[in-house]
């Protein structure tokens, strides 16, 4: 049997008194790609969070490919995309800088990039059809854009699993396929994806499986059974019910 992508074990976090998440578990298969769909507040940026080993668990482990997440990010094993409102977006650099960032593990002290750091830079960015805004400040790309420069740093680094937070946030429909299309490309080429969305009629498409977030795992399975109403209800409330397709 294979080693798990990512274990999430009775994963439990405290900001002082709020309490983040309960005795979270999941566990990703390598290939799979898995949506995280929650309400605001239910806990899906800090599980990414203590998948990075960027907050510490009060309890519980978490394991990227069997080894621990300061270890998996040293590696480069682990990629992430961050909420864009994390990113300060008036710093001084270019698609291709941000991407080149992804190949820093990869270079000496002086980070000196050699040309496979150049040749895995331009594989990146025409992978998610970013070459010709390589030279581009970053504050100047659309949105979903910019999502997708974070996700070519990831493939220059060689990340074998890969964690969007909310990558379609502000990004219209033909920008949303197209990181659909690629998330689905990348997962077909052996890439473990987890991303959260408010997105619901996105998953199915999107995802293998999902899992339904409040502060611990209410449900984590077939994405048509994981969004049946009864269960969105258990986890946003009835009023979801007339909502929609956006939660
Ligand atoms: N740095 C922090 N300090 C204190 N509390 C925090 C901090 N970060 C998050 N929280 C709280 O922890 C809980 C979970 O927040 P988190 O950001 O993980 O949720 P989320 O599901 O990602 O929400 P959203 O969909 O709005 O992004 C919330 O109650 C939030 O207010």
């Amino acid at each position: 049997m294979s080693v798990p992508s990512i274990e999430v074990r009775n994963v439990t976090v405290h900001y002082g008194e709020v309490l983040a998440l309960d005795h979270a578990n999941i566990t990703l298969d390598p290939g799979r790609v898995c949506a995280l769909v929650g309400m605001n507040g239910s806990g899906k940026s800090t599980l990414f969070k203590a998948i990075m080993g960027m907050v510490r668990p009060d309890s519980g482990t978490v394991l990227i490919n069997g080894a621990s997440p300061l270890k998996s990010r040293k590696s480069g094993a682990i990629g992430y995309v961050p909420q864009s409102e994390e990113i300060d977006w008036d710093f001084p650099l270019s698609v291709r800088d941000v991407v080149m960032m992804g190949r820093f593990g990869h270079m000496g002290l002086r980070r000196h990039a050699k040309k496979s750091d150049n040749d895995a830079v331009d594989h990146a960015l025409e992978r998610v059809e970013l070459t010709d805004y390589a030279s581009r400040a970053i504050g100047q790309l659309s949105c979903g854009q910019k999502k997708r420069a974070f996700v070519a740093r990831g493939i220059a680094q060689g990340a074998s699993v890969l964690l969007l937070d909310e990558p379609f946030a502000g990004v219209d429909k033909r920008s949303e396929a197209t990181m659909t299309t690629l998330l689905r490309e990348l997962s077909a080429d052996g890439a473990t994806i987890l991303v959260s969305t408010h997105d619901l009629h996105a998953v199915p498409i999107l995802a293998d499986e999902a899992v339904l977030l409040m502060r611990r795992v209410l449900m984590h399975g077939d994405p048509h059974e994981v969004l049946k109403p009864n269960n969105l209800a258990l986890a946003f409330g009835l009023d979801v019910l007339n909502r929609g397709t956006t939660v």
